[in-house]
């Protein structure tokens, strides 16, 4: 089930938190939602969602919209919210089935529902236990398992593994991952190299407007306006290897990073591509050319540079 935002903006008072965001994300297709503090990402999920109104534009769930079927669409969205509300005095399994009661799960299938949530999100161990008797993580997991009860189409995760210790992320990334390939995910996230492991697209929101839209790799290569390389030449003297290095025509510049080693930083001409000169002038002298590796830009790196203003 596909999703459509339109022009999509809300003001809280004087105060606009989305400005006029639009985007598409398509079934089996799993979007980052990156931005810093305050950007806008939980008040746009909120409305994708339904838990809040929508200020203008228009949100289109399988083409149909929210302003107008909101009730109907909700059956097929899934919410974990920011801060995972639950009742802490109910048992896992109670809670599961009152959750799926509620999202209108047919009452014959409610238990088997609930039994599979269970094992999917690994509460196997703890499921007797009071949601206040568990670990930070582990109602982070109750909170995966109550937003899938209902089998939605749409998943809309709002920092999903917050909390998790290492071994639970790797595990509640790929369950992730495996439920992104037949459903529509949303999911909001500070942790960068969980959007490179998780999402096939991302989408960075600043001041509520958006600043970026693409892959991971769509992104660096916008960054980098100049390849950058890093080389290492054996049997040369340095200051010759400089020199030589400097007059290569697609060499903007090159700096030396280890005179002992010959190592230096190669920043290429803007468009231009040095790694077929550099080979080159090694064959011409006889130097052996021991590293040629591509530097990439850091994801920290866009992120910074779009969001710090
Ligand atoms: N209920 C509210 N009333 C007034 N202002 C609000 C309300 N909810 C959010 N805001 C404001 O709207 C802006 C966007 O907030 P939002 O929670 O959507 O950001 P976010 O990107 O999810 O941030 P974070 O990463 O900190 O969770 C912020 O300036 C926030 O203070």
């Amino acid at each position: 089930m596909n999703i459509q935002i339109e022009n999509l903006s809300k003001r809280y008072g004087l105060q606009t938190a989305v400005d006029k965001i639009s985007f598409e994300v398509r079934t089996g297709e799993i979007l980052g939602f990156l931005g810093p503090n305050g950007a806008g990402k939980s008040t746009s999920m909120k409305m994708i969602t339904g838990y809040i109104g929508i200020g203008e534009g228009d949100i289109l769930i399988g083409g149909r919209s929210v302003r107008e079927h909101g009730d109907d669409l909700k059956r097929h969205i899934g919410y974990l919210p920011e801060n995972n509300p639950l009742y802490l005095d109910m048992p896992i399994m109670d809670y599961l089935t009152f959750c799926a009661s509620l999202q209108g799960v047919a009452k014959d299938k409610i238990q088997s529902r609930v039994r599979l949530m269970v094992n999917i999100c690994g509460l196997q161990a703890e499921k007797h236990k009071k949601i206040g008797e568990l670990s930070k993580g582990y109602r982070q997991r109750v909170g995966l398992a109550q937003a899938m009860i209902h089998d939605p189409a749409i998943l809309i995760l709002d920092e999903p593994t917050t909390g998790l210790d290492p071994n639970q992320i790797v595990e509640i990334r790929k369950l992730i991952r495996e439920i992104g390939k037949e459903k529509t995910v949303i999911l909001s996230t500070h942790i960068l190299p969980e959007v490179e492991a998780t999402c096939d697209r991302i989408l960075i929101i600043n001041k509520g407007k958006i600043v970026a839209n693409g892959t991971a790799e769509t992104l660096r290569k916008q960054a980098t306006g100049n390849e950058l390389v890093k080389v290492q030449i054996e049997d040369g003297v340095h200051q010759q290897i400089l020199s030589a290095l400097e007059l290569l025509p697609s060499i903007e510049k090159a700096l030396p990073v280890d005179t002992e080693t010959n190592r230096f930083e190669i920043h290429s001409k803007l468009g231009m591509s040095s790694k077929r000169d550099l080979f080159q002038l090694c064959v011409e002298k006889g130097w052996v050319l021991g590293e040629l590796t591509p530097v990439e830009t850091r994801l920290e790196d866009i992120f910074r540079n779009l969001t710090l203003n």
